[in-house]
């Protein structure tokens, strides 16, 4: 495993990202919209950095069924308990990859009526993308190699790693 990012950096990232959210949500009160189960370390450190008022809520959305590819499906195992109507959403994401979890959020929360929907993705890698989306804030762009660590995943493990590492391709491949 090679560390890319380590939870010192991580740190740092996270506060700098909710500290430019906060900048451009002075009278909102966001809904932050953590998408299970890949973003849950990312967003509680995200909320604690963030000082002022917002709402929470979780939605479970699975494209990668276990492996390292993307299916090109998004399925909703678990919707939001929030209604979105008039809502300042604000997706928090730890990767964007190919953009099919994303893309399809967006849409799905725009056409709930939301006012506004904006993506934060701790991580970002252009080299996976296969659909148009783009996050608003992004904490780091990262290589086209496979992640984990830091809520990121290979077939359920490595979530609990405390900072993100390569995947070495042996172990998948
Ligand atoms: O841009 P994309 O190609 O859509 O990839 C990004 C999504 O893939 C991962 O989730 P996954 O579907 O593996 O579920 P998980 O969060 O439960 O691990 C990750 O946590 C993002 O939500
Ligand atoms: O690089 C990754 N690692 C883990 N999960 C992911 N989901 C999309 N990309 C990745």
């Amino acid at each position: 495993m090679k560390v890319l990012y380590s939870a010192q950096d991580i740190d740092a990232t996270v506060r700098r990202l909710a500290a430019t959210v906060h900048d451009d949500y002075a009278d909102a009160k966001p809904l932050c919209v953590c998408v299970l189960k890949g973003a849950v370390v990312f967003m509680t450190d995200f909320i604690r950095a963030y000082d002022d008022y917002l709402e929470i809520d979780f939605m479970d959305v699975s494209s990668y069924y276990g492996g390292t590819e993307s299916t090109g499906d998004v399925r909703i195992d678990k919707d939001l308990d929030t209604s979105v109507k008039g809502r300042d959403v604000l997706i928090v994401e730890d990767i964007v990859d190919t953009g099919t979890t994303l893309k399809a959020l967006k849409a799905l929360f725009a056409h709930r009526g939301a006012r506004s929907v904006k993506i934060v993705a701790l991580l970002d890698k252009p080299a996976g993308r296969t659909v148009d989306v783009q996050a608003d804030y992004v904490g780091e762009t990262v290589p086209g190699e496979f992640l984990v660590g830091y809520g990121l995943d290979y077939k359920g493990l490595y979530r609990n790693l405390p900072y993100v590492g390569v995947l070495k391709p042996e172990v998948y491949k």
